[in-house]
């Protein structure tokens, strides 16, 4: 349903093209979003989010590379028919967007406005859209009467009017609390299902990637560094960006006094301290305890956590393996086998 191929785009100053002041905020970047896909695009401040998916409806025209959305190549329009082929690509932005003059009902309408639609016609299509987002009796209010969510809603209604293939979604939820970030991504998923929508959306925030997301990508300097079913990423992050989102996003960091202990290379007298992450059946197998019968090592947990992502559980655990080294190497061999993504922070000496 959308197709970035090969797309960057580099932005200049006005007036200056030269290289030496030019900003490439997006960098080659494939993307494919099959229909009725949620698609998350995850990564820090500046990393090119924005520039991504205002690259999807050419808000912002990308640099070369073409841009596909439902089989029609937007980078080959201009004009009006370009215009034409964004009323099915629906947008709503971190801030709302909303026309403070006009009411709900008019806000939700005005895309329709534009596209000459007749006044009946318009209230046949807005008012199963207010109740869609449960707004249905806020039709006369204007939006200064609205809380954050309730402005969301209204842009959802505005952006869902001219009944397009996708939603393109920038920090959606960036602006609420946590618990109207959950009605408003409810609502999404509802949208989703019920119409079939396809949604793109950029965030930083792991927790809406692991609400409402199938599928994720991780974006870096400009580039598209990473790209998961959100079950896979939550387990396995296959990069250190990807990992440090994920330890960041479930609290799981080595105890500060450790990582100033922790040295890089193993020595004589030092033992791993690992970072074991482990899913499916490895979750309800006694691993750590076998680990200790058949491996003959020590294990002392610093921190543990089981977590629910989706369909799939998730647990985390960082753990020192204690023994002479060719004991712990056979650990981290028996561990490997056993299905379970282990990384080696670093080694601790034993201060016995
Ligand atoms: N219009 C512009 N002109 C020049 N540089 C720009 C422009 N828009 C963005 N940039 C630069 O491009 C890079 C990517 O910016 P972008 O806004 O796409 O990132 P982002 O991941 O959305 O960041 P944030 O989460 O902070 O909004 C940044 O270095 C930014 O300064």
């Amino acid at each position: 349903m959308i197709r970035l191929q090969d797309v960057s785009k580099t932005y200049y100053p006005k007036g200056r093209r030269d290289a030496s002041s030019a900003v490439t905020a997006l960098k080659h970047a494939d993307l494919h979003v099959p229909q009725g896909q949620i698609h998350g695009v995850i990564g820090l401040s500046g990393a090119g989010k924005s520039t991504l998916i205002r690259c999807v409806n050419l808000l912002e025209r990308p640099t070369t590379g073409t841009v596909t959305v439902d089989g029609q190549e937007l980078t080959a329009l201009s004009g009006a028919a370009l215009n034409q082929a964004r009323h099915r690509i629906g947008m709503i932005f971190q801030h709302f967007n909303l026309l403070t003059s006009r009411t709900v009902f008019a806000n939700v309408s005005l895309p329709l406005e534009l596209m000459g639609m007749k006044r009946s016609e318009i209230r046949e299509r807005v008012t199963p859209l207010l109740e869609l987002v449960g707004l249905d009796d806020k039709a006369r209010q204007y939006p200064a009467q609205l809380s954050g969510g309730q402005k969301q809603r209204v842009a959802i209604a505005r952006a869902l009017a001219s009944r397009p293939k996708v939603l393109l979604c920038d920090e959606a939820t960036s602006a609420l609390d946590p618990q109207t970030t959950g009605s408003i991504l409810d609502l999404l998923r509802d949208i989703n299902r019920k119409l079939g929508l396809t949604i793109l959306l950029i965030t930083h925030e792991m927790e809406v990637v692991k609400s409402i997301c199938h599928r994720v990508s991780l974006i870096s300097d400009g580039e598209l560094v990473e790209e998961a079913d959100v079950g896979d990423f939550f387990t396995a992050p296959q990069t250190r960006l990807g990992r440090d989102f994920l330890n960041d996003f479930l609290e799981l960091d080595p105890p500060r006094a450790l990582i100033e202990r922790l040295e890089e290379a193993p020595g004589p007298n030092s033992h791993p301290v690992v970072r074991l992450a482990f899913s499916g059946d490895a979750v309800s197998t006694p691993l750590i305890s076998r680990l200790a019968r058949e491996c003959s090592v020590d294990v002392s947990i610093l921190q543990a956590k089981v977590e629910s992502i989706q369909e799939r559980t998730l647990g985390l655990m960082i753990a020192e393996l204690m023994g002479p080294a060719e004991k712990t190497r056979e650990a981290l061999d028996y561990l490997e086998s056993h299905d379970l993504q282990v990384e080696v922070l670093g080694h601790v000496q034993r201060d016995d």
